[in-house]
């Protein structure tokens, strides 16, 4: 049976009803980020000049980033309608029929986790991407024969947090390629204080600091994390969130001075206690955490490599000392193996 993938920062029920309420609906309201929305600004400026649809765009980063909030805010600029589905969801070609003969001209298909979506129905939606047409095959055996349909002229946005498991002809067939990266700190803090604001929540500006240096570099994170800190400051205190309630929400939410949760120390804890520090390959550690191998390797990992809390080799993940320090442990003192040809540093 398959292990239930656990969500640490993607979205539950309620936390999807937060992402909605706090999410920008113009590209002016997107912070950080600002070279992919001045890249989207000008081709949304080009489509409207040119009275031609946007050309279809692929976003890949690791979940939290602003995906889904770059694919609902492009619609509003453009004026168009926004029609979601998701690459689990289309098991058949048939299933995006709906999608396809709902367009409008012009109107944007949001197609969430693209990577996930069956090989037929990949090559089913290519001549629709690339001409505006569909073949649908009617009929079976020695009658079956193709009718073509056109259709409206549309952008196709696609959205993934694994862009190399896209095959190759897919991946080409999107005009615009956008790699969404991690927040700085300061970015995260704006963010912290514009959500504070539309929640109606008091926050000093060293509060926002303190939620953002301690959101793992993601908007849907902070925005987790403001809203508990917000719980936190209603019920033990009047409500205002400084940095000393930041603190001790946090805190209690055991989430670390650097930011990583429960979740992230486990990742590290069993890298060095059970495997030695590494290398060791993801599906063992997801094996020993209990935890969907998918859920480490995009979830978890993506930014404890960025922080270099792990780093990537060959034979699989190694914990850098930056993870000991976390768990305050010392790192080991690194031992010459009998067949390093290179020698050692301390020969
Ligand atoms: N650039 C941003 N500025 C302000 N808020 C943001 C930004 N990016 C994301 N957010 C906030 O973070 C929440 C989560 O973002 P979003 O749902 O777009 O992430 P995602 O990349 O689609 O994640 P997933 O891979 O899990 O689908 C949004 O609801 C929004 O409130
Ligand atoms: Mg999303």
């Amino acid at each position: 049976m398959a292990r239930e993938k656990v969500i640490t920062s993607g979205p539950g029920d309620e936390q999807k009803k937060h992402d909605a309420a706090l999410r920008p609906k113009l590209l002016k309201e997107v912070i950080g980020q600002r070279k992919v929305a001045e890249r989207l600004e000008i081709a949304v400026r080009a489509s409207k000049k040119l009275n031609e649809p946007l050309g279809h765009i692929l976003f890949d980063g690791p979940p939290g980033l602003g995906k889904t909030t770059f694919a609902t805010v492009l619609p509003n600029e453009l004026g168009t309608s926004l029609q979601m589905t998701s690459g689990p969801a289309l098991a058949k070609p048939a299933d995006l029929l709906p999608f396809l003969t709902n367009l409008e001209e012009g109107s944007v298909l949001f197609i969430d986790e693209i990577h996930r979506m069956p090989r037929v129905v990949e090559e089913f939606i290519y001549p629709a991407m690339e001409d505006f047409r569909i073949d649908i095959v009617l009929g079976e055996g020695m009658s079956a024969r193709t009718i073509s349909m056109t259709l409206k002229r549309f952008t196709l946005i696609g959205a993934t947090t694994r862009s190399g498991m896209l095959s190759g002809p897919m991946r080409d067939r999107f005009k615009m390629h956008e790699h969404l990266e991690f927040y700085s700190v300061d970015e995260l803090a704006t963010i912290a204080t514009v959500n504070a604001a539309k929640l109606n929540t008091p926050i000093t500006s060293q509060a926002s600091l303190e939620l953002a240096r301690r959101s793992r570099g993601t908007p849907r994170v902070a925005n987790s994390r403001l809203h508990w800190t917000r719980s936190f400051a209603a019920a033990q205190h009047d409500g205002t969130i400084t940095e000393e309630v930041a603190r001790a929400a946090l805190d209690m939410a055991e989430v670390d001075r650097d930011g990583l949760d429960k979740n992230d120390r486990k990742y590290l804890e069993t890298l060095i206690d059970l495997y030695g520090g590494g290398p060791t390959g993801v599906e063992a550690l997801a094996a020993t955490i209990n935890l969907a191998s998918d859920t480490l390797s995009d979830e978890i990992e993506p930014y404890l490599l960025r922080e270099q809390y792990i780093t990537r080799s060959p034979r699989g993940r190694v914990a850098m000392p930056r993870a000991y320090s976390a768990l305050g442990k010392l790192p080991p003192v690194p031992k010459p193996k009998p067949d390093d040809k290179q020698g050692s540093l301390f020969e």
